[in-house]
């Protein structure tokens, strides 16, 4: 080894902030060394974090003893007729801690390691006994036949939020969970739900199965995707699903779940439905997820969803959103005792993958400049969706577009019949229309694959609703861009925005900044520029 020169030793007069890594002797054993976080240098032997270099063969190296079992394993190898030293294939995959084991049997990492990941990742854990995050999703008692799908779904690694909240999930405790737009919620409450149903299946029992998990969501697109990404994930495991949404006649939903189902997912209106008109079994329903927690506990849905959690016999419930504000975090605090609160990131800011253009544009001129954007080839960034703020605004706006610009472009809202629905989503995946001006049914958790561009020609009247809809443009930290037309009708959220903007370092149109509604935050924010310029 390089005089026991580490590659922290290197690091550190480059960054001399970092903390991250303590500084001690040379590792003895590979065991005492960490596990490579993304991006690190991986031992040759082990794959555990590469912190030293090898003076001999120049690989990166964890500890003594992994570069004594390198140099001997070379030298045999040389014995048998090569001469030179021969590199061995650098390890891809992870190792993990063997003897960690906490008691929902995930192999942990030890807690100073927990930290050093949570902190890189801007990873925030609130509650008691958290558990460490995982650096594979092999890590944690998962179905075999799971971590397959998990596999054939292309799910190298699990993304941060799926790192804490899995292993959280699995230890039974309630969770509420705020992550960006296009982390990946989704399979973070999937993961744990379809272990568990899979674990409780009572399929081969003369009792039949029952539903052993509900996850709410406020729209029937939403729905469907999370209904679609749960059979993906339990293909071949003991897991049934139900979709349970307005639109499809209630007699196959209801059959469906008396055949035996161990999922429902469905929005409030139509599961309160068929609850009420229908006998069904809740007795074992053990998991709640409420998607879209802040949306899902508001006036409209609130009383729908108690309704639906008093009829279960306390459940384990996990809510996830991309925006979460402290009414929330109280109110969910009511619904159940010792709630496990994880956050990824800066809580409630936009995707920082997103690149914001923020044009200010009277009313009456806003038609004109969108017809402006989707002709012009630097501009136009197809597919890209058009959020409106009314059902008649969405069909009007979209026949102007296919009149205007000659594209084929198609309206989305909950007037449409699911068969519409599906046959406009269909279109629009395959390729056939290049635009869909929609209300804000697909502002929230939908997929929209392959819109990396969002333009939003009604401002919605909250910064939460604007940062669900714009995150629409990118997912898992793919660049996007959402076109944002404002005006002083939007007084109510001008403030906000200019915070939002200034945040991501948006450019802020000079209107914006001018209006009488955001000077104060305008002139706030020049205060702090000017602060930090002088010293
Ligand atoms: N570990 C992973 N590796 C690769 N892709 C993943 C992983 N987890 C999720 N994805 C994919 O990332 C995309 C975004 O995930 P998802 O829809 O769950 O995001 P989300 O956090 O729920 O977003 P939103 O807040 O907008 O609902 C999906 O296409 C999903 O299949």
């Amino acid at each position: 080894m390089e005089g026991g020169a580490s590659k922290d030793c290197e690091q550190s007069s480059v960054d001399a902030t970092n903390t991250d890594e303590p500084s001690d002797a040379v590792k003895e054993r590979s065991r005492d060394q960490r596990l490579a976080f993304p991006g690190d240098p991986k031992c040759v032997m082990c794959g555990r974090y590469g912190e030293y270099i090898c003076d001999e063969t120049e690989d990166d190296i964890c500890s003594l003893e992994c570069k004594r079992t390198l140099l001997s394993r070379i030298s045999n190898s040389s014995r048998g007729g090569h001469t030179s030293l021969k590199k061995l294939p650098t390890v891809d995959e992870c190792y993990y801690v063997k003897d960690g084991n906490d008691k929902t049997g995930s192999q942990s990492l030890p807690s100073d390691q927990s930290e050093v990941l949570r902190k890189r990742l801007g990873i925030h854990v609130k509650g008691n006994s958290v558990p460490a995050p995982i650096l594979s999703f092999a890590s944690c008692p998962l179905p075999q036949k799971l971590l397959e799908n998990i596999e054939s779904s292309g799910y190298e690694m699990p993304t941060p939020v799926q790192m804490q909240a899995i292993p959280a999930a699995l230890t039974g405790k309630s969770l509420l969970v705020s992550a960006d737009t296009g982390s990946g919620k989704t399979a973070s409450f999937l993961v744990p739900v379809i272990t568990y149903c899979a674990n409780n299946s009572l399929q081969n029992s003369s009792n039949g199965r029952r539903p052993r998990a509900i996850v709410l969501e406020p729209t029937r697109e939403l729905c469907i995707q999370v209904e679609e990404q749960a059979k993906m994930l339990g293909k071949g495991l003991p897991f049934k699903t139900a979709l349970v949404v307005g639109g499809d006649p209630m007699a196959g939903q209801l059959y469906r779940i008396q055949e035996g189902v161990e999922l429902i997912v469905g929005t409030p209106g139509r599961l309160i439905d068929l609850l009420t008109k229908h006998d069904i079994e809740l007795d074992d329903i053990m998991i709640f997820v409420l998607d879209e927690v802040d949306c899902m506990l508001q006036r409209g849905f609130r009383d729908q969803v108690m309704q639906i959690f008093r009829a279960l016999s306390q459940p384990q419930l996990l809510m996830y959103s991309a925006t979460i504000s402290p009414e929330v975090e109280k109110m969910a605090g009511t619904m159940v005792k010792d709630v496990t609160v994880v956050s990824v990131g800066k809580p409630n800011t936009s995707n920082k993958a997103v690149k914001h253009i923020a044009i200010w544009v009277e009313t009456k001129q806003k038609k004109q400049k969108l017809f402006d954007v989707l002709m012009s080839k630097q501009h136009f960034k197809p597919p890209a969706v058009v959020y409106v703020g009314s059902r008649l605004g969405a069909d009007l706006l979209a026949d102007a577009i296919a009149v205007k610009t000659g594209m084929k472009a198609l309206s989305m809202h909950g007037e449409k019949s699911m068969k519409e629905r599906r046959e406009i989503m269909q279109l629009f995946f395959m390729g056939e229309c290049p635009v869909i001006v929609a209300t804000g049914i697909l502002g929230r958790g939908v997929d929209l694959l392959g819109v990396r561009q969002v333009i939003i020609f009604d401002m919605p009247n909250s910064i939460k609703e604007y940062v669900h809809q714009v995150g629409r443009a990118s997912k898992l930290g793919e660049e996007g861009t959402a076109v944002v037309f404002v005006n002083e009708e939007n007084k109510n959220v001008l403030p906000d925005l200019v915070e939002l903007l200034r945040a991501s370092s948006a450019p802020i149109p000079r209107e914006l900044l001018n209006s009488q509604y955001t000077r104060s935050v305008a002139s706030a924010g020049k205060g702090q520029k000017k602060r930090k310029q002088r010293y």
